[in-house]
């Protein structure tokens, strides 16, 4: 090793080791910096009709799988295709043997979102213990897109929900409303004589036959419903903002479509979120 300048080798050590030192450090941050961006989360959302698997890098939602709430086989192959780090896991039904059985294999570290899991906004639902986390997921992902927000979230799935939360991020809680398919089923199933129509189909403003008539009064049923909460929410909240997520589509007439934030997606993005607020927890 050449001497340093003006001075023996043995004194010029301590500078090199601290120089080394400061490298390593800044190459440690920068590795610490690159996992957390590209963290990959397992989010998993079980439902009343279906489950949804996600993975997402930092906010970004990578991949989704549309699964069976009674088997989750997806779960196996998703972990072999993609480095998870970590996972959340939302039900609202209690899960068989099977789909529980898939999860228990999962080797990461898996957050069960309840009435204990720390939120990133206040939840003044007065049974916690009885709230459907679903609904609770779908306002923190449209409370961090838009914070300081008043949000009326519509969540339309095998229940509609109408979920509220308010400028300081307070979640009050909302409205639980028949589905799209519940309503066609209920009305075939607690009648004599209604049979069980398709969701597609004609569909006028007032039926001219049996069939009509029931596709009408359910769909439009929704629609006026929807709407009426809209105008409702915004007489008392006229800044608020609207968003329309779950599985069912609705094509709205103009004055209501205007009004709606579409993403199906919500309920993912507010897994992601709240897993990441509880990072170092699990
Ligand atoms: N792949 C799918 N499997 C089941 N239902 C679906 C699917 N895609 C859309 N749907 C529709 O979405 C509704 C379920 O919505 P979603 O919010 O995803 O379910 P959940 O209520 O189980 O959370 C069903 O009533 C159905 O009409
Ligand atoms: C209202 C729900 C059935 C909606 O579930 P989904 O339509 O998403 O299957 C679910 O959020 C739930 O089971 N809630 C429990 C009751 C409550 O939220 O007060
Ligand atoms: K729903």
């Amino acid at each position: 090793m050449e001497k340093a300048p003006g001075g023996s080798v043995k004194e010029s050590l301590p500078g090199v080791f601290l120089y080394v030192c400061a490298v390593c450090l800044n190459f440690y941050l920068y590795l610490c910096t690159l996992k957390t961006i590209n963290t990959v989360n397992l989010i998993i959302d079980i439902g009343n009709t279906v489950a949804k698997v996600a993975l997402f890098e930092g906010a970004t939602m990578v991949n989704v799988v549309y699964d069976s709430n009674e088997s989750l086989d997806c779960l196996e192959r998703i972990c072999t295709e993609y480095p998870i780090d970590r996972g959340i896991v939302a039900t609202v039904i209690n899960l068989n043997e099977r789909v529980s059985g898939q999860i228990s294999k999962l080797s990461i570290p898996l957050l069960w979102l309840d009435k204990d899991t720390p939120l990133p906004v206040i939840n003044l639902y007065e049974t916690p213990e009885t709230l459907g986390y679903d609904r609770m997921a779908a306002v923190v992902a449209a409370n961090e897109q838009f914070p300081g927000r008043d949000i009326l979230v519509i969540d339309a799935g095998t229940c509609i929900t109408y979920e509220f939360i308010d400028s300081l991020g307070q979640y009050h809680g909302g409205n639980i409303s028949p589905g799209l398919q519940m309503r066609f089923k209920a009305l075939h199933q607690f009648t004599g004589r209604l049979p069980l129509v398709a969701p597609q189909g004609c569909t006028p403003t007032l039926g001219k036959d049996t069939e009509t008539a029931m596709r009408a009064g359910v769909w439009k049923g929704i629609e006026y419903e929807i709407s009426g909460y809209i105008t409702a929410m915004k007489h008392k909240y006229p800044e608020v903002l609207v968003f329309l997520t779950g599985g069912d589509d609705f094509s709205f007439d103009t004055n209501v479509k205007s009004v709606i934030f579409a993403d199906r997606f919500l309920v993912l993005k507010g897994l992601n979120r709240i897993l990441n607020y509880n990072n170092g927890r699990i």
